[in-house]
C-alpha cells in the first residue's frame, strides 16, 4: 500500500481507544430511529459493554458499576437499557429513577431521556425545582378525571392519583421534597436506579436521600405487594451507576494530545489569558477558576478589556438559574464563545464543540483536572487542556500529570509581542475593575449579609 494511502488509513483511525471498535445498532430495532435521530449511527464501548450486562446475556442480574472516561457516552449507555426495559410495560408508574447532584446535569440527561423515551412510548419527569412545586406537581402526578359536584373520600382520591412519567430525573433536594409531601408520589413501582456522578453523590449526603429511597424500595420488595414490581422478571434488581473520578486510562507511554501548560508571572495572569483567547481565534473555550468569586472578578475584567473579538460571560452557582439557562443556550448555539466557571458548576456538562479548556487556576486535585479536561475532546472529537501555571506551581502540577499517566506536556507558547501590545489595555480594564468591585461592595454592603460570599472574595487582590 502507498505510503500516502497509509498515513490517510490511519488519520481515520479515532484517537481514543474506546472509540475503536465501534457497535452496530441496527439490531435494536426498538429505539434504532431514536437514535439515528440524534445522528447516532453505532454504540460506544461503554454503552455496548452495559447493554451486554443488561440486555444481553447478563441480563440485569446484578447491579453495576460503570467507570469509563469523561465523554464515553455514560448517560446513553444507562439510559437505553432503561428505556428498552420500559418498552412494554402496560400500566404507567414511576419505575426509573436517575437522581444527579446539580439542576443542570439533570436538565442535561432528561434531554437524553427525553430524546429516545417517547419513541417507545414513556414518559420523562423532571423533579429540580425548575419550576414551583405545584406546577412540578401537575407534571408528575395525574389526578383522576371525576364528574363536577360528586363528593369522593379523599383516601380514595389518593388512591387513585398516578404517575404522570415512567422515569423522573432528579436532584436530591426536590425528590426528597416529593418523597415527603407529594400526595401520590411513590416509588413502590421503581425498578431502576441510577446515582449518576457517584462519587459526588455519595460524599454529600444531601438530606440522606439515598437511604430514604433505598428504605422505601425495600418496604416494597420485602412485602412482597401484590401488583408490585410484578410485570418483569427483573424487577426486584435496581441498576446503579457509579461514575468513579478516576484517572482516564489508555494513554500511558503515547503521547497526550490534549495537555499543554505555559507558565507566566502571577501579576500578568490575565494578560496571558487574553493573550492564548486572542491566539484561539473564537474557538470555543471553558476557563476554570478556582472560586465563584474569582469566576466573577475574572469574567468582569475580561470584559473591560475592549474589544477582545470574542463574546466571554460568566456561569456561576451565584446567579439566578434562568441567567445560567440562557448563557448555557447561547454557548452551545455558538453565540457565546467563552465561558468562564469554577468547577461545581460544569462537572458531567455536555457541551459540543468544546474546542479548549483553559484552567486559568491549577486544579487542587488530579480528578479535577480530568473532569475539567473532560468538557472538551467528548465522543471522540480533538480538543486541549492549557493550564496557566505560575513558576512556583509548576513542579505540583508535573507531580499531579503523573498521577494521571503522564509524564510530560508541550508548553504553549505567546509571541511576547501580543503580550506587550495587550498591556495598556490591561492597566485600563483593571482601573474600572477596581470601580465596579467598589460599587459591588458597597451596594452589597446596603443589602445586607447575604452577599458576603462575594464580598469575601473580592477582598483578595484583584491582580491575583
Ligand atoms: N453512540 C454514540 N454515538 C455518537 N455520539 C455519542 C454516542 N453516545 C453518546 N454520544 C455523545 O457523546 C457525548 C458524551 O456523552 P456523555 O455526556 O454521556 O458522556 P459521559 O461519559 O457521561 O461524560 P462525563 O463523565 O463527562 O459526564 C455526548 O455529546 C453524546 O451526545
Amino acid at each position: 500500500m502507498e505510503e500516502s494511502t497509509i498515513a490517510k488509513q490511519n488519520k481515520n483511525v479515532p484517537v481514543l481507544p474506546w472509540m475503536r471498535s465501534p457497535v452496530d445498532v441496527s439490531k435494536f430495532e426498538e429505539l434504532k430511529m431514536a437514535l439515528q435521530n440524534m445522528g447516532f449511527k453505532t454504540l460506544f464501548p461503554v454503552q455496548l459493554a452495559v447493554w451486554q450486562e443488561t440486555i444481553g446475556p447478563g441480563a440485569f442480574e446484578r447491579d453495576l458499576c460503570i467507570n469509563s472516561p469523561t465523554g464515553s457516552g455514560k448517560t446513553l449507555a444507562y439510559a437505553l437499557p432503561i428505556v428498552q426495559m420500559l418498552s412494554t410495560r402496560a400500566v404507567k408508574h414511576l419505575r426509573a429513577l436517575v437522581v444527579l447532584p446539580t439542576r443542570d446535569l439533570a436538565l442535561q440527561v432528561k434531554q437524553v431521556f427525553a430524546a429516545i423515551a417517547p419513541a417507545v412510548g414513556l414518559s420523562v419527569g423532571l423533579a429540580v425545582g425548575q419550576s414551583s412545586i405545584a406546577d412540578e406537581i401537575s407534571e408528575l402526578i395525574k389526578k383522576p378525571e371525576h364528574e363536577a359536584g360528586i363528593c369522593y373520600d379523599p383516601q380514595d382520591v389518593l388512591q387513585e392519583l398516578q404517575s404522570s412519567v415512567d422515569i423522573l430525573v432528579a436532584t436530591p433536594g426536590r425528590l426528597m421534597d416529593h418523597i415527603t409531601t407529594t400526595k401520590g408520589f411513590t416509588l413502590e413501582h421503581l425498578c431502576y436506579l441510577v446515582v449518576d456522578e457517584t462519587d459526588r453523590m455519595l460524599r454529600e449526603a444531601y438530606q440522606s436521600w439515598l437511604p430514604t429511597v433505598l428504605k422505601l424500595t425495600r418496604i416494597y420488595d420485602e412485602n412482597l405487594m401484590p401488583g408490585v414490581n410484578n410485570f418483569l422478571p427483573f424487577a426486584s434488581g435496581s441498576l446503579k451507576t457509579i461514575r468513579r473520578c478516576g484517572v482516564e486510562r489508555g494513554f500511558k507511554g503515547k503521547s497526550y494530545p490534549r495537555l499543554v501548560k505555559m507558565v507566566c508571572a502571577s501579576k500578568l495572569k490575565p494578560l496571558y489569558l487574553v493573550a492564548v483567547l486572542q491566539h484561539l481565534g473564537g474557538e470555543k473555550c471553558i476557563v476554570f477558576t478556582s472560586s465563584v468569586e474569582s469566576t466573577h472578578r475574572l469574567c468582569t475584567l475580561l470584559n473591560f478589556f475592549g474589544d477582545l473579538k470574542v463574546k466571554i460571560k460568566e456561569y456561576s452557582g451565584l446567579q439566578r438559574q434562568s441567567v445560567r439557562s440562557k448563557t448555557l443556550k447561547a454557548f452551545r448555539e455558538g453565540e457565546i464563545q467563552v465561558l468562564v466557571s469554577s468547577d461545581a458548576m460544569t462537572r458531567g456538562m455536555d457541551i459540543e464543540g468544546v474546542r479548549n479548556i483553559i484552567n486559568y487556576d491549577m486544579p487542587a486535585y488530579v480528578k479535577t483536572y480530568v473532569h475539567r479536561a473532560g468538557r472538551t475532546a467528548r465522543a471522540g472529537q480533538t480538543g486541549r487542556c492549557i493550564t496557566l501555571l505560575r513558576v512556583h506551581e509548576v513542579k505540583r502540577f508535573k507531580k499531579l500529570l503523573q498521577k494521571a499517566d503522564n509524564d510530560s506536556c508541550p508548553s504553549y507558547s505567546i509571541p511576547s509581542s501580543s503580550v506587550e501590545s495587550l498591556h495598556p489595555f490591561y492597566l485600563s480594564a483593571l482601573e474600572k475593575l477596581k470601580e465596579t468591585v467598589q460599587s459591588e461592595t458597597s451596594r452589597k454592603a446596603k443589602v445586607g449579609p447575604k452577599f458576603s460570599r462575594v464580598s469575601k472574595g473580592e477582598k483578595k487582590s484583584l491582580e491575583e
